[in-house]
């Protein structure tokens, strides 16, 4: 039987000895689209952070693709984009260059690109509807199109399981729209998905399952949580910059 892509059990997880996170598990397999939802600061981040180790589990354990995470190192079968890219910071890279730093694990650093990189490079430009902006320096897209040059840089490396971290977050609905088709394509050819995120928008139809962060520990684990209050009023689209205040029930009331 073909193990779990990601399978975190029992997990203790936080910052300089104080736990964000107390015994969570979280198992995600092959082909799902598993969202995590949750409160500012509940602990979204820190948990898929702690699937790829990036912050260490201090109890339990986490194992991707069937190998406890500290002996796995096949990190080509993984892209991870961040919450933020901090690219506005003067790095003149153009776009296709930060896509095809999205191959360096695959082929190495210092064997030249070939056919193979160029066309997985060109695929996740258009993937991502950012052909005609290749050869332009990151720094003078948006923010949203920055997000998905990382996007395309994750999905250039051909990876079986894509991490985003709130890949939605501040992007306008073309870039949106863009970005749920180049993920529907990703998962519609197998991909794993698991992705933090505040509101689903026009994701939403490509959640499997959601996973809600609450209160240190995993509140549900199951179908995509309907909006409660204003947030469930047609057309509502959340606008509004990360806030302390946000209800925790908007995602727990269920
Ligand atoms: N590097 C860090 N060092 C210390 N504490 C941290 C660090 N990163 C996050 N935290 C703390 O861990 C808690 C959870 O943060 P996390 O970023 O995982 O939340 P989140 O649910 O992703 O929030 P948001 O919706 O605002 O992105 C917060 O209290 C935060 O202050």
């Amino acid at each position: 039987m073909t193990p779990p892509v990601i399978e975190i059990a029992h997990a203790t997880v936080g910052y300089d000895g104080r736990p964000v996170l107390r015994d969570v598990s979280l198992t995600v397999t092959a082909a799902e689209v598993v969202a995590v939802l949750g409160a500012n600061g509940s602990g979204k981040s820190t948990l898929v952070r702690a699937a790829l180790g990036l912050v260490p589990v201090g109890a339990g354990s986490v194992a991707l693709f069937g190998t406890p995470q500290r002996r796995f190192r096949q990190w080509h079968r993984i892209g991870y984009v961040p919450q933020r890219l901090g690219a506005g910071s003067g790095v003149p890279a153009t776009v296709r260059e930060v896509v095809a730093s999205g191959r360096l694990a695959r082929r190495g650093v210092l064997r030249p690109a070939g056919r193979a990189d160029r066309e997985a490079v060109a695929a996740a430009l258009d993937a991502v509807g950012l052909t005609d902006r290749a050869g332009d320096p990151v720094s003078t897209l948006s923010g949203g199109q920055q997000q998905r040059t990382l996007i395309a840089r994750a999905l250039a490396g051909g990876p079986e399981l894509l991490v985003l971290d709130e890949p939605t977050a501040g992007v306008d609905a073309a870039s949106q729209e863009a970005f749920s088709s180049a993920l529907r394509a990703f998962r519609d050819g197998g991909g794993t998905v698991l992705l933090v995120a505040h509101e689903l928008g026009p994701l939403r139809p490509l959640i499997s399952r959601a996973v809600v962060v609450h209160q240190g520990g995993i509140a549900h684990d199951g179908a995509v949580p309907e909006p409660a209050g204003h947030h469930a009023d047609p057309g509502h689209e959340h606008v509004h910059p990360h806030c302390d205040e946000e209800p925790a029930r908007l995602w727990t009331g269920i």
